[in-house]
């Protein structure tokens, strides 16, 4: 069934994946503070996820929010963390708890985690042969102040999942790049996530039902150092791309039919 989503973030690039795959499946209400550049499926509100006023006016009638907007620099100062990605966050939350949202999805990143990369994993933690794997149920180990503000966000969502009851997921995103995997960039490449598989991860952070939940978004990638068990348990997520099918920016191989 078609829900009604609120997409905080949308005309940045994880928004375009979202929407590039999802347009026409949901009833949209799509927010940034940078105007949209071209057609747009549903209503634009243009505002700043710190306006209390804005954020909770945009919250009318939405079922669902998908919480992208903020500052995805992982060089990103202190100060724009803790207004954009810190603050924001507990302003979207709120306003979803007091306008009766059931569920907010977050984006969380792959910097939340970042610091279990040690010198000793790596490079091997990158490649095929190695079976280290994160799970989503180890503490953050966030590999600058942005990966903490990232952390901050999944313990907003925790708390607000605990104290109000709120379905949270949190999507620890590896690295979206469209048409292929990075090039030339192996810890890239073992966390790519393609555009349709963002695509129907965060369709199926609309639809199922879940309490609190931390996920890995990447595709099913041979390499990968996140485990996307517990998404696909607890979301029912079917990636279909795999970085190791691609020999630079041309597909090689297809999965078995
Ligand atoms: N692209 C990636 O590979 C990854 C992205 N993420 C997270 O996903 C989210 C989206 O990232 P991208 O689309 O790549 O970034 P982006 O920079 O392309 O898009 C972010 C959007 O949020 C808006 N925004 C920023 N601060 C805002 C504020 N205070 N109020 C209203 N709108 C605001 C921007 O105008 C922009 O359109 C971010 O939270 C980022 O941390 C996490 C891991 C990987
Ligand atoms: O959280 C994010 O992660 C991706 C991938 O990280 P990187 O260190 O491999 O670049 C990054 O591209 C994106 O900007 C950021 O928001």
């Amino acid at each position: 069934m078609a829900q009604s989503v609120l997409l905080t973030g949308a005309a940045g690039r994880v928004g375009e994946a979202i929407l590039g795959g999802l347009a026409d499946d949901h009833e949209w209400r799509l927010l940034d503070r940078n105007p949209p550049t071209d057609d747009q499926p549903g209503e634009f509100v243009v505002a700043d996820i710190t306006d209390d006023d804005a954020v909770r006016e945009a919250m009318d009638g939405i079922d669902v929010v998908i919480h992208l907007a903020g500052d995805p620099r992982p060089e990103a100062p202190w100060d724009s963390v803790l207004t954009n990605n810190i603050d924001g966050t507990q302003t979207v939350f709120e306003a979803a708890v007091d306008a009766g949202v059931e569920s907010v999805v977050f984006a969380s990143s792959n910097h939340a985690v970042g610091n279990y990369e040690t010198d000793a994993r790596t490079p091997e933690l990158y490649r095929e042969h190695d079976d280290y794997l994160l799970d989503g149920t180890e503490l953050p180990r966030p590999s600058n102040l942005y990966g903490v503000s990232k952390a901050a966000g999944e313990t907003l969502g925790r708390y607000y999942h605990d104290e109000h009851d709120l379905s949270v997921a949190c999507v620890r995103i590896g690295n979206l790049t469209e048409g292929h995997p990075p090039i030339d960039y192996e810890r890239g490449q073992a966390m790519w996530l393609s555009y349709r598989d963002c695509a129907h991860l965060f369709d199926r952070c609309i639809r199922a039902d879940y309490d609190y939940e931390i996920v890995y978004g990447i595709s099913d990638n041979d390499r990968k150092y996140y485990s996307i068990a517990r998404a696909r348990e607890a979301l029912g997520y079917e990636p279909q791309d795999n970085s190791a099918y691609y020999d630079g920016e041309e597909r090689v191989a297809e999965p078995d039919a």
